[in-house]
């Protein structure tokens, strides 16, 4: 019984409370122990050793089992064949939570020895427990692997069909991929975030069959974000076509994008499809917030010209293997119209929706668009149409998540997504060669936003035929390009420099990146994907910027912008004598002209920037930013009369 020849002062502590309602000085074996003092909760500590070692703990180490209370207090209770083995025992006294269903006493006799319950099982039982646990852990894990797909083992891999199975059911969150149902395995239904990188996926996704591909060696990845490099990025990705074997001296062909899922997002402005778009040159996942009415609506298509096309993405629509069931695909978002409770056999492919309303002779909507008739053409083949408005956003965290009134860019996004819901004048079918002001029903509609001297070039401003409007249509493609590029630590260590007087442009130099480290490469295939932004003239895009930067960058991707809609913050809208363009004290409503009053009830109405809800940004930091986009940066706006 070495447990209590030395006991240590944890023993006597777990002994005190077992015993608390029998005194110490019954059980312990020294007659020596002083009595316990009125109010004494438990035992003085090491009251069997000599008075001089009692301030010193002893520092053994205990190399046994850890203590069992029952084992001590057992013994102390007067137990006479009490063993480490206590366990194999009969008897009530050592009933514990390992033999449950047992019953445990609850009375017992005043006479009888208190009862203890040991809440440890014996070694012999720990270790058998611990032992299952471990291989239930190690089964687990490589189960885990055998799921991971391999990676690459050489700059040049080919990817069989199987690995992209596994990649896509991986992608799918682990729905099975065995449409022939065959086999016992279950369907595994969990729709977990996909644990491999998003490189991998997109390039095991972006082919049916067998394709080569080439890893480059990982450089800036075109995003310009640092961001990237911190997660890890596995290097830029280079697609080779189906059959070409990717060599040395091969150059990278041109940037990929494959949206991976899309689903609806009912907002303030109205009904959006999000996609979620993966590519081969960064790890971001960057969005399309597409708003087009016609997909959900059967009014606003009854409103759109005839021959209007549905915004959809082409990578999105393909078919991504062999079989793939209409299930999988209306989980990655590849459906036809709205989704409803049960309708799990929603149509999922447009081209098949299509010919089977040609089959059909019919007039109705398709996937692609509505099989019109000639009255929405003019001679050149162009349809009569508004062209889709399109913002390319920059992810900025403080200003569209905590509304930061640092920068306008939550209030940006905003209004972006109330410009492209609003419905527009229907051209003529004569565009005049002159610029032309549409007549707008609200004076902040998009004429209002678009400063006059700032117009493009007026060649693809249509005049608007009287009385007819048609739904509005468009999209925001969100870039994940935080801080201009830099990334949110950075732009964090630059609002630093910058409440230090320096402004944003100078701030982001000082820590060594260059004004604006943005790229529009992937933006402008993902308008491709769309089928926006061709070159054809009723592919043409409506591009709501200031920032002269974007305009030729989308340019120079290819892109066709028909026409630039300029951005006017929300602060700088309102007269320059107006209390609340001086973001002051509201006047009286007695005070305020009629624009204020209009200006005061549509903000109230209006949806909210970030999720704090202001309608609108303003202050003396945000007065700064902004002249700085102007006078340093080139944003083609006018600093409102009186502020200069
Ligand atoms: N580095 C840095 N980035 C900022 C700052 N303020 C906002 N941003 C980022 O700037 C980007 C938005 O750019 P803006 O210049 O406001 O607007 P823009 O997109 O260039 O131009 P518009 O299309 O006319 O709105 C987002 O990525 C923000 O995170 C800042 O002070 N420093």
């Amino acid at each position: 019984m070495s447990a209590i020849s030395m006991p240590s002062q944890g023993d006597f502590d777990v002994l005190s409370l077992l015993t608390s309602d029998v005194p110490y000085h019954h059980r312990l074996p020294s007659s020596s122990s002083p009595p316990r003092r009125s109010g004494e909760s438990s035992p003085p500590l090491h009251a069997h050793v000599p008075s001089s070692e009692r301030s010193k703990p002893k520092q053994k180490q205990r190399d046994d089992n850890p203590i069992d209370a029952l084992l001590i207090s057992a013994v102390i209770a007067g137990s006479g064949s009490m063993s480490r083995h206590h366990f194999s025992h009969a008897g009530n006294a050592y009933q514990n939570c390992d033999t449950l269903p047992r019953p445990i006493p609850t009375t017992q006799s005043s006479t009888s020895p208190p009862v203890m319950r040991s809440m440890q099982a014996p070694r012999s039982v720990r270790l058998k427990l611990e032992r299952e646990a471990e291989a239930k852990r190690k089964a687990v894990e490589a189960e885990t692997q055998a799921k991971q797909i391999p990676k690459p083992a050489s700059t040049t891999t080919t990817v069989s069909s199987q690995s992209v199975e596994a990649s896509l059911s991986s992608s799918l969150g682990g729905m099975s991929m065995d449409s022939g149902g065959g086999g016992t395995r279950k369907p595994k239904r969990k729709m977990s975030i996909d644990p491999s990188p998003v490189a991998q996926i997109l390039q095991n996704a972006s082919s049916v069959g067998k394709h080569t591909f080439q890893t480059l060696p990982a450089t800036t990845n075109a995003m310009g974000s640092s961001g990237s490099a911190l997660l890890g990025s596995p290097g830029n990705l280079a697609y080779a076509q189906p059959g070409v074997t990717a060599g040395p001296s091969r150059q990278p062909t041109s940037v990929q994008v494959r949206c991976m899922a899309r689903t609806r997002v009912p907002t303030p402005h109205g009904e959006v499809f999000l996609h979620l778009y993966h590519n081969s040159v960064d790890t971001k996942e960057h969005l399309a917030i597409v708003f087009d009415p016609i997909q959900l609506d059967p009014d606003a298509r009854a409103m759109a010209p005839r021959r209007r096309r549905e915004i959809r993405s082409t990578s999105l629509d393909q078919s991504w293997r062999e079989g793939e069931t209409d299930m999988e695909r209306v989980v990655r978002g590849a459906y036809v119209g709205r989704l409803v409770p049960g309708g799990e056999d929603q149509a999922s492919t447009p081209v098949a929706a299509k010919s089977a309303a040609k089959v059909d002779g019919g007039d109705v909507l398709d996937g692609l668009g509505v099989v019109g008739e000639e009255d929405d053409e003019d001679s050149t083949g162009d349809i009569h149409d508004i062209l889709p408005l399109v913002r390319i956003h920059s992810e900025c965290f403080t200003g569209e998540t905590i509304g930061s009134m640092r920068c306008d860019c939550g209030e940006q996004l905003d209004e972006a997504l109330r410009l492209i819901s609003l419905s527009n004048p229907l051209p003529s079918t004569h565009p005049p060669h002159t610029t032309h002001r549409h007549h707008h029903h609200h004076p902040l509609d998009l004429a209002d936003s678009i400063p006059s001297t700032r117009l493009p070039s007026p060649s693809s401003t249509a005049a608007s035929t009287p009385g007819i409007r048609v739904p509005g249509r468009g999209v925001v493609i969100y870039l994940r390009q935080e801080g201009r590029g830099i990334g949110l630590l950075e732009k964090i260590r630059a609002y630093n420099l910058q409440d230090l007087g320096h402004d944003t442009v100078t701030a982001n130099l000082m820590l060594g990146h260059g004004a604006d480290e943005r790229s529009y490469t992937v933006a402008a295939e993902i308008l491709r994907d769309l089928g926006l932004g061709g070159q054809s003239s009723s592919q043409g895009i409506r591009l709501l910027t200031n920032n002269p930067e974007k305009v030729e960058g989308l340019a120079k991707e290819g892109v066709r912008i028909a026409e630039r809609v300029g951005m006017v913050p929300r602060d700088w809208r309102c007269p320059s004598n107006s209390p609340v363009r001086r973001y002051r004290q509201l006047p009286l409503e007695s005070e305020q002209d009629d624009q204020e009053k209009e200006y005061e009830d549509w903000r109230a109405r209006r949806a909210g920037v970030g999720m704090i809800g202001a309608g609108r940004t303003y202050g003396p930091e945000l007065e700064k930013y902004l002249r700085t986009k102007v006078e340093r940066m080139g944003h083609m706006i006018d600093i409102p009369p009186g502020d200069s």
